[in-house]
């Protein structure tokens, strides 16, 4: 990483990293920022990364955006070199004006913001904000069940944020929404809160942004970031007291917050009875909390791209000539992998 400081033209490249717990909705919500940026004549790039080992979510995004993917592993610890790697790669080969970073569900925010500050020191690029995606239905259910380890990884994403969309209010009444909004406020109070529903608010979500782009930011904002800055400099402290920077041992109470949550990745050898396998996600167990994957069933013409969040399930189906393998992918706390691996190959034996 020997890149001069001022490389890349004046205009310092916009980082925004897009944090949120697993399926509550980052994707969704990129999609929307990239069609944003596209009408308002931004170059934008986008950088992927995924705990498992196929990215389906870049499916899901305009092909004509370039893009970087980080798989196997999260940004906060394993792949932190590589994400700085990947950020001066995009930076140097497309020059965009913005680049967003969606992490990993399981993400540390602190960790991430860590990860892009250092590249600034390597290239002319500045990290905006730390926009967090709240599940409505998920965290308010996490609230209920008490403490554990998702709702202490959901308060820090929804701690270090500079802005909180709150996803899914089309699945809580409006009680139940702002029982979530006081929580948000009383974790956050400096975040601006916006509610979002697939992607949509009522507003332009880009003069949302924490120093929105070509729009000065407000005070609000500027106080959010300098809150997620100062938390930062703690957490720095708190590392190098402890002397283990780069393995995401990551704060004295709440070490690796994220170690219980794996991922099982299984390439079906034959295509699934459609209705076999909508039974197999509705009775997914409730540690699997998050899966998806492109699939092929014997009885529809259509090849799919799933998606299971939190009980919702979404089939989409895929271009023709798409040339992606089939894969399921899940993802939860400490479930038997074994047993699900023989519940999906089970299925791939299932016919009339
Ligand atoms: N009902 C409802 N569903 C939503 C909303 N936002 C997203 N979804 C659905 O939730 C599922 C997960 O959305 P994604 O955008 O893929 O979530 P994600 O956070 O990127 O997921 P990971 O990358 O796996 O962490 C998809 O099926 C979306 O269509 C919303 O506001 N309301």
């Amino acid at each position: 990483m020997r890149a001069q400081a001022n490389d890349y033209g004046d205009k310092p490249i916009q980082v925004y990293v897009l944090s949120g717990y697993l399926g509550s909705g980052k994707t969704t919500v990129l999609q929307k920022l990239l069609e944003g940026s596209k009408a308002k004549g931004w170059r934008t790039a986008v950088l992927m990364n995924e705990a498992g080992d196929v990215n389906l979510d870049g499916e899901l995004l305009a092909k004509d955006v370039p893009m970087a993917e980080l798989l196997g592993g999260c940004i906060c610890c394993s792949v932190k070199n590589d994400l700085g790697v990947s950020l001066l790669q995009l930076a140097r080969d497309h020059r965009p004006d913005v680049i967003w970073i969606e992490s990993t569900g399981v993400a540390q925010p602190l960790e991430m913001m860590d990860a892009v500050t250092e590249v600034s020191m390597y290239a002319k690029l500045e990290l905006r904000g730390l926009i967090t995606v709240v599940d409505a239905r998920h965290l308010l259910d996490r609230l209920r069940l008490g403490a554990g380890k998702t709702l202490r990884l959901m308060r820090e994403q929804i701690r270090g944020a500079s802005l909180l969309l709150l996803s899914k209010t089309d699945l809580v009444g409006p009680g139940e929404a702002e029982e979530v909004r006081a929580q948000l406020r009383e974790w956050n109070p400096s975040a601006a809160i916006e509610d979002i529903v697939k992607g949509e608010t009522g507003t332009d979500l880009l003069t949302m942004l924490p120093g929105a782009v070509g729009v000065g930011g407000s005070r609000q904002d500027r106080q959010g970031l300098e809150n997620g800055h100062h938390d930062h400099d703690r957490h720095n402290q708190v590392h190098r007291a402890h002397g283990n920077h780069d393995h995401g041992n990551h704060d004295h109470e709440s070490p690796r917050l994220h170690d219980h949550v794996h991922v099982l990745t299984h390439y079906p050898s034959a295509p699934f009875r459609s209705d076999s396998f909508e039974r197999f996600l509705r009775e997914l167990p409730s540690s699997v909390y998050r899966a998806k994957g492109i699939v092929t069933f014997t009885d529809t013409a259509a090849r799919y791209l799933f998606q299971f969040a939190y009980r919702e399930s979404d089939f989409m189906p895929l271009a023709a000539q798409n040339p992606a393998r089939d894969v399921v992918v899940l993802i939860g706390e400490d479930f038997n992998e074994a047993d699900m691996r023989k519940r999906l190959v089970r299925l791939e034996t299932m016919r009339e």
